[in-house]
């Protein structure tokens, strides 16, 4: 069986608010960012499965018959995919020499692919394909780069199998899937999550499936379509974390300390909670100052929290003083323990500030760079209509 090409993309995030805290039933402020993550899933008549993953230097190739005794014995029956297949995980770490159940980057992401693979096509004939994924995300930097990977999987392998129908048209350049089909391929990039992460909340794969602006609370998805046009500075740190460890670390934290621990996470739903009220009624009364000061002081009051949480970082604390000096506040975005931050910028903030902001915090060793945000969520392209610095990364493999 050859299996059609499909081209997909899903957006990175950044979290404004509940990071964290939305693991444990809070809530989240979620936003989606103008990188994305490209994924070109190539049929193949070669009896072979490749991947190539160039941003964590990973190039695996297996012959089909190595693969199909991995299939999942449930296949096909699985219509609930809310919880790990236990098994098929076991058996993917045992294929891979996964001794520990530590896994590492490339673990991580090949054990991601080789789940959904397995179980999206496990019921049929598997085919031979090729897929490549290339991100201008950083990977593993709090931008949501693990759940642009598992929705650009999810998405690319369903719409493969079949399970869900390719939205393109041959005249389109770009389409989007219909509500039905998009919960599909979030569940399926939760599975990948999961693999990744741990103990995910599912706000990371909601936005890079969705797009926008989400409020995300305990599983459940709304859309914020009014909100107002927010200029925001990210600043990667570029110190390594890894959002698994942070998010056990804040576990472990909440298990030792309950009654300290779960005021602080109250204290930061009611941060999410006070923002998007102001963030709304931004959107219907004019825009003011005091708007902004107190979204100001909600950063400021959650970067304290997520510090008490014990994922903050000396190099988050440099980004919140640097950005300081020159009046503007900042905190960390995703897991955190390093990564990256956002800086709230002030519709009056000069743009000669920001330069020099921009450079003081460059000289500290990070990389910064102003973004536009509430970007569309899971895309299919047709190559044409792909940036040609991106196309010709994929077109290497
Ligand atoms: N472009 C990519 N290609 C292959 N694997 C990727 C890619 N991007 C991310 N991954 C996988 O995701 C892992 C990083 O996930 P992690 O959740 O730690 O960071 P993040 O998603 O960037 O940050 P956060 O979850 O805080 O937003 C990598 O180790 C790798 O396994
Ligand atoms: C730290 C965390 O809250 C956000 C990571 O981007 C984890 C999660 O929600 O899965
Ligand atoms: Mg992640």
């Amino acid at each position: 069986m050859q299996v059609k090409d499909v081209f997909v993309s899903a957006p990175g995030k950044a979290i404004l608010h509940g990071e964290h805290a939305v693991v444990h039933g809070k809530v989240a402020l979620a936003v989606s960012l103008n990188l994305r993550t490209y994924l070109w899933l190539k049929g193949t008549t070669t009896g072979n499965v490749c991947i190539n993953l160039p941003n964590i230097d990973t190039f695996l190739c297996w012959d089909l018959s190595e693969l199909k005794p991995l299939i999942p014995y449930s296949c096909g029956k699985r219509e609930e995919v809310k919880r790990l297949d236990a098994d098929l995980v076991r058996r993917l770490h045992e294929f891979l020499g996964v001794t520990n159940g530590n896994l590492d980057t490339c673990n991580m992401a090949t054990i991601a692919f080789l789940y959904i693979y397995l179980s999206v096509f496990g019921s049929g004939e598997l085919p031979s394909l090729t897929l490549t994924v290339w991100s201008e995300l950083p990977t593993g930097a709090g931008l949501g780069s693990s759940a642009a990977y598992s929705v650009c999987l999810s998405a690319a392998l369903l719409c493969a199998s079949g399970t869900i129908p390719a939205p393109l048209k041959e005249w389109d350049h770009t389409a989007r899937w219909c509500q039905e089909d998009l919960e599909r391929i979030n569940s399926w990039a939760f599975q990948g999550e999961m693999i990744i992460h741990g103990n995910p909340s599912g706000v990371d794969n909601a936005v890079g499936t969705w797009g926008g602006m989400l409020r995300f609370l305990a599983g459940k998805i709304i859309p914020l379509s009014r909100v107002p046009l927010l200029r925001i500075l990210l600043t990667n740190t570029k110190v390594p974390r890894s959002t698994k460890v942070l998010v056990a670390r804040v576990k472990d934290k909440i298990n030792k300390f309950p009654s300290i621990m779960n005021p602080v996470l109250d204290s930061v739903d009611a941060i999410s909670c006070n923002c998007e009220r102001v963030l709304s009624e931004m959107t219907c009364e004019p825009i003011t100052g005091e708007h902004y000061n107190i979204l100001e002081e909600l950063i400021d009051m959650n970067q304290h929290h997520l510090n008490v949480m014990g994922v903050g970082h000396p190099s988050l604390d440099t980004l919140c003083r640097v950005t300081l000096t020159k009046g503007l506040h900042s905190k960390l975005t995703g897991a955190g323990g390093g990564g990256c931050g956002i800086t709230l910028l002030r519709p009056e903030t000069d743009s000669s500030v920001v330069q020099t902001t921009m450079q003081d915090l460059k000289d500290c060793g990070f990389d910064c760079w102003e973004t536009s945000i509430g970007t569309p969520g899971v895309q299919q392209h047709s190559a044409l209509s792909v940036k040609e610095e991106v196309l010709e990364i994929l077109n290497r493999y």
